[in-house]
């Protein structure tokens, strides 16, 4: 039998002052770095008063996955969503109590599986679906002014205002706080101020505008549950909030703790449509190759003029190019930090020993820059490296459990299949409808350096203006989105197969 040890420790050259620097180093390549030049499975890095394992290999992240009561992460929820939210003693003692879901107690079990049933493939999720794709459809048809034929935006801010109403008004329903464009703004002020949240270090001045700006959205938050509007929004708001209360949270304080929720839905779409237009528009064969595939699937009825139609199921189906794409962007631009704690002695595949009040990490940027998983162009943005009979060079074919975009086990990601949804609608239709030019000529891939710790895909650090222009040959008509029930699991992530 092997024998049983710490995982080794590596030195690092930056200066740590708490877990939460190593939470932010997995947005950035730092520890990808550190692993490819210490190749061992899961190692060490010591930081003042916080020991932190990390974790390299999509095996061993499997072992982890079987462990969700030792190695957990609702504790670490537990524990910052005060800093977050800022929700009152009263309530932060209630969401502490039992929060790794003992005998399956606790507020925050309580919310997570309110969470996790409508998001699953069924009617809720249908007609969460139905609502976004329809805001979507709305928002695209409004983007060129009638009579002309092009216009200039902010790629980014346009996407954000398209995905920010469309994902709120499906979640919230008509009374959505998020339609004032103020509370929206509020909103992003918010999250561009997670960190020093967070950090807690003389708040009031360092996250000065990050607090009014939660204060804020939070009121709006306070006075639709008041209303009793959520009562129009999704089972997803509704479910949440009767967790919340029946575990004797307020509404005052369920209104902040909604704002940060907020950040679950919105943060991650906006970059993943961002890099999915930027990397197909910059390569003319691809985005030639996309339009003759998605061309197939899309139908054009003429009886009451021109209506062209996209039907997502037929994309997410019949479209392998146009999936290979999307889970190209995801490895290629995925920053998840997949954090656990160790709540007790835990010893995996019967070598590795991970102390209690450790923290554990499994950032995704390791193991897709691996180049024993995915071969020698892993650096690389390939479209194509997800289809079925693509062949990678110098390497097997990837498992894939190697795909880490949505995290896993306990954590998977439970907006995968609405995210997949909003991201490819959004994505098609510009591919179909509209060439798209940066204003600058070139398309300059933005650096990510300011990518926030509550991101799990990297951020832009600057906007692109692009000019949009009516695709020749589709100038005339409508366009419209279409879907049938989910009942078929669109697999994107391992765990859904099988579905
Ligand atoms: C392309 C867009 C998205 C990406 C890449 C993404 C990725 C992720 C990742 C990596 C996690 C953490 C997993 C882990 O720690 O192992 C996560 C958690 C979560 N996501 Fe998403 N997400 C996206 C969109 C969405 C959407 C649209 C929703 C809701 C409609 C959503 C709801 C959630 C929730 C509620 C959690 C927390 C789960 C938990 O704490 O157990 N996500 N997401």
């Amino acid at each position: 039998m092997a024998s049983i040890q710490e995982p080794p420790s590596v030195k690092t050259t930056i200066p740590y002052v708490g877990h939460l620097f190593g939470i932010m180093q997995s947005k950035f390549n730092y520890f990808a770095e550190l692993s490819h030049k210490n190749p061992y499975e899961i190692f060490t890095v010591n930081m003042p008063g916080q020991k932190m394992y990390i974790v390299a290999s999509p095996k061993l992240i499997q072992a982890i996955e079987k462990h969700p009561k030792t190695l957990a992460y609702l504790p670490i929820e537990a524990k910052f969503v005060g800093r977050v939210c800022g929700i009152s003693t009263a309530a932060q003692n209630i969401i502490e109590k039992n929060s790794n879901g003992e005998e399956d107690l606790g507020m925050l079990h309580d919310v997570h599986a309110a969470i996790r049933a409508p998001l699953a493939p069924g009617a809720e999720l249908d007609s969460m679906n139905r609502i976004m794709i329809q805001n979507i459809a709305t928002s695209l048809n409004g983007l060129i002014p009638s009579g002309e034929s092009r216009i200039h935006i902010k790629l980014v801010e346009w996407l954000r205002h398209c995905v920010t109403i469309a994902t709120t008004n499906s979640v919230y329903g008509p009374p959505n706080p998020f339609k004032d464009r103020e509370i929206a703004d509020a909103f992003w002020e918010f999250e561009r101020n997670i960190f020093s949240l967070v950090m807690g270090v003389l708040p009031s001045i360092t996250a000065r505008s990050g607090i009014a700006a939660r204060a804020k959205v939070s009121k709006a938050f306070e006075q639709y549950f008041k209303d009793g509007s959520h009562t129009q929004g999704s089972i997803l708001v509704s479910d949440k909030y009767k967790a919340a209360l029946s575990n004797g949270v307020s509404i005052e304080d369920w209104a902040p703790y909604e704002v940060g929720s907020a950040l679950a839905i919105l943060v991650n779409t906006t970059p993943t449509v961002f890099w999915m237009i930027f990397l197909v528009f910059s390569d003319p064969e691809l985005l030639a190759d996309l339009r003759t595939e998605i061309e197939s699937v899309m139908t054009t009825s003429t009886e009451n003029g021109i209506v062209r139609n996209l039907d997502i199921t037929q994309l997410k189906q019949n479209c392998p190019l146009l999936s290979s794409t999307l889970q190209e962007v995801l490895r290629y631009r995925s920053v998840a930090a997949s954090i656990r704690q160790v709540m007790e002695d835990t010893v995996l595949n019967d070598t590795w020993l991970l102390k209690k009040d450790s923290i554990l990490q499994m950032p995704s940027r390791i193991i897709h820059t691996t180049k024993a998983i995915w071969g020698d162009d892993v650096e690389e943005f390939n479209a194509r490296r997800f289809l079925k009979e693509y062949v990678p060079k110098n390497v097997k074919k990837p498992s894939a459990t190697a795909f880490r975009a949505f995290g896993g086990g306990t954590t998977l990601c439970p907006g995968r299949h609405f995210a997949t949804t909003e991201v490819l609608a959004i994505a098609t239709m510009f591919i179909m409808r509209y060439n798209i030019a940066p204003l600058t000529g070139k398309w300059s891939l933005p650096t990510v350096d300011s990518t926030n710790m509550t991101s799990a895909i990297m951020t832009p650090d600057n906007d692109v203006e692009v000019e949009v222009s009516l695709r020749k040959g589709y100038e005339e008509g409508e366009w419209a989105f279409g879907l049938k029930d989910s009942e078929k699991v669109f697999a994107m992530d391992a765990e859904d197969e099988g579905n």
